[in-house]
């Protein structure tokens, strides 16, 4: 970088995504004039390449599920590492160029995720329309707001249909009034925070070879160490049809004895672990320790056969 280090953040852009939005609540807040990417890849390749510091990028929703473009960029890119989450309740709205009426949309456009959220409304409201997915919610309304574009609405958010100058024709469009995105801040591999007590830790597991019970080996490393699982989730390993990794976020922090026993366990169990950060968890729920799995008791356990051994 001339002049130095980056300090800005990128982020899954333009002005106006969920992404952006979940950017302006982070705590602490993020550096001035951070830096929109079109793609979620395009985010992450920027970290790499120390062009920002970090970036913001969606990972999960609550409707439609983990985002694979970041689960899959993080598994197997260069090392990558989470140093924090942001949750933000998403909601839709359908937005047009002002003068557009809702007899008039033929042609719909947003991302994959929104279009998944709205399915419903859409099959009631608009049977007739086409949906084109394309890039993110706020691309979608900008793509609309040209005179001479060949969307008639975009499913955005309230904040990108008003930045880009049009008008709502419904809102509140989501089959799934409640639902929520989860969003993580990534950046190249720093050494792992302090634990909060309210801690997340985000893991890739790929098997030695599939055989009978070896997801259930994986689980056993967390379920005799009393650490709860937050997601898992399968993905191609691109090798071969039918051969799979599993994406997991554990409760707790490496510097968790428990945790810290259960990845040395999938170490020895797995062909390879791809830890991906341990950081504080958005909504600060501290996880129920479960008896005789805490820090003093691993240390009683550790102490115990240090005496027997003499
Ligand atoms: O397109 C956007 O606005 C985004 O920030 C992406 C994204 C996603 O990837 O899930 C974020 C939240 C919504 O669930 C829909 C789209």
């Amino acid at each position: 970088m001339p002049g130095g280090e980056a300090t800005a953040y990128g982020y899954f852009g333009p002005v106006g995504t969920f992404t952006h939005q979940a950017l302006l609540t982070l705590d602490p807040p993020a550096p001035a004039d951070p830096v929109p990417y079109a793609t979620v890849g395009q985010a992450l390749q920027a970290v790499r390449d120390g062009e920002v510091a970090a970036a913001l990028v969606p990972i999960e929703n609550s409707v439609e599920g983990g985002v694979t473009a970041t689960l899959d960029n993080l598994a197997y890119g260069d090392p990558l590492v989470i140093t924090g989450e942001v949750l933000l309740p998403v909601q839709f709205g359908l937005y047009a160029r002002p003068g557009t009426s809702l007899a008039d949309v033929r042609l719909v456009t947003t991302h994959p995720h929104a279009e998944a959220q709205c399915r419903r409304w859409l099959a009631d409201h608009l049977p007739e329309a086409e949906v084109v997915v394309g890039g993110s919610t706020a691309a979608a309304a900008a793509e609309v707001a040209h005179e001479g574009s060949r969307f008639d609405a975009a499913i955005c958010a309230a904040v990108a249909g008003d930045l880009y100058g049009l008008e709502a024709l419904a809102s509140g469009i989501a089959d799934n009034p409640d639902a929520v995105t989860r969003f993580v801040l990534v950046s190249r591999p720093v050494p792992v925070g302090q634990p909060t007590g309210a801690d997340k830790t985000t893991l890739v597991l790929f098997m030695r070879e599939n055989h009978p019970g070896a997801l259930l080996e994986i689980l056993e490393q967390f379920a005799s160490r009393g650490v709860d699982l937050c997601r898992i989730e399968s993905r191609p390993t691109r090798r071969t049809l039918g051969d799979y990794c599993f994406s997991i976020d554990a409760e707790g922090h490496v510097g968790d004895a428990r945790l810290a026993e259960a990845m040395m366990g999938l170490y020895r169990t797995c062909a390879e672990v791809v830890f991906l950060g341990s950081y504080p968890r958005a909504d600060h729920l501290a996880p129920d320790v479960r008896p005789g799995t805490a820090n003093d008791d691993y240390a009683a356990a550790s102490s115990w056969l240090e005496r027997l051994r003499g």
